[in-house]
């Protein structure tokens, strides 16, 4: 009986350089060149089976058979696969992101790029992770990501044949992020609709390509220096910008509430006290604290007493996708 079965495992990345808009929404081409961190902490693990016996394509999500809309998103994705395989079965596709909701992480990234991965060894697609990470760049942009581990960028590229994401460092150093979760409830505004609003309407956003690009280069100089204060004033400068990309578009919006602000200078004062921490902010109110993963616990343990400590999880930089066993 023709079935086909793949399981993949891909972890969440953070974004130290940002994607924030696009130049193409159909084939999701970046404005600019980004760079993140892969977590090892948090990840998605997804199963994908194609067979004759299943009648329609279905969608189980940590234990949740999900709705129409959901599932269209998936099929449209895994049809991407079905092209290059040649193949016209319907799959069933059950996923488990292991992101504390406490993370409050999002986990498209994740998800994506583990469905790109068991969508290719299902098919036999034996797709090369450069191949791998331009396909989960269809499903969702930070997606293409997830597919390297360490330091990894997603280089713009002229078009669908080369906007995919490199390994930059493997970040086998001291270096690590500690994940503070202010609400876990769903964005107002989702990332996708968040940029495409900005870059349609805010005077600031012209300057975002190229101060970008800028602050790309001098974060892959910090990261090879393995300077974690060059690199940390790079990154909260590029999250504060892309922030105040959105306070400038019209009508204006905001992912930070009261709480980010007073983590932000809670951030700020853990410098002070000696710390290496610094903060950055994506399409959401949650903080992310880059420092030494030696200095986690001691970052943990002066935050807790105000923001709680079941609220603040660290964790050490993360691998690429593993294909697990079918
Ligand atoms: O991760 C970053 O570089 C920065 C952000 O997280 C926002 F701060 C953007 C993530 O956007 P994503 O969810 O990938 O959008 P999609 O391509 O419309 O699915």
């Amino acid at each position: 009986m023709e079935e086909y079965r793949g399981i993949c495992r891909a972890h969440t990345n953070i974004a130290l350089i940002k994607y924030w808009g696009k130049r193409d929404d159909e084939l999701i081409l970046p404005m600019n060149s980004n760079l993140s961190l892969t977590l090892d902490r948090f990840y998605s693990e997804t199963q994908v089976r194609f067979s004759k016996d299943i009648v329609e394509d279905c969608f189980q999500l940590d234990g949740e058979w999900q709705d129409n809309s959901e599932v269209e998103k998936i099929s449209r994705f895994v049809d991407l696969f079905r092209q290059l395989a040649q193949v016209d079965l319907a799959c069933e596709v059950i996923s488990y992101n292991h992101v504390p909701t406490a993370a409050g992480l999002a986990s498209s990234a994740s998800a994506f790029a583990a469905l790109a991965g068991a969508c290719n060894q299902a098919l036999r697609l034996d797709l090369d992770p450069l191949a791998l990470s331009r396909l989960a760049r269809r499903g969702s942009g930070s997606a293409t990501r997830s597919i390297f581990g360490g330091f990894v960028e997603w280089e713009k590229g002229s078009g669908d044949h080369d906007s995919q994401a490199v390994p930059f460092d493997d970040a086998n150093w001291d270096v690590g992020m500690v994940v503070l979760t202010l609400n876990t409830k769903k964005k107002a505004i989702s990332s996708r609709r968040g940029m495409k609003h900005t870059v349609a309407t805010s005077p600031f956003y012209q300057l975002w390509p190229q101060v970008s690009e800028e602050k790309l280069l001098e974060m892959k100089a910090a990261i090879k220096a393995r300077d974690l204060d060059w690199m940390g004033e790079i990154a909260e400068s590029h999250a504060m910008l892309m922030h105040a990309t959105t306070l400038s578009a019209n009508p204006a919006f905001t992912y930070l509430e009261a709480e980010s602000l007073k983590a932000i200078e809670a951030v700020k004062g853990l410098r002070q006290q000696g710390y290496k921490a610094y903060f950055t902010m994506d399409a959401g109110p949650n903080v992310k604290i880059l420092c030494p993963y030696s200095q986690s616990q001691a970052i943990i343990d002066a935050l807790a007493p105000e923001f709680g400590a079941d609220r603040l999880i660290a964790s050490r930089p993360g691998p690429g996708i593993q294909y697990l066993e079918a």
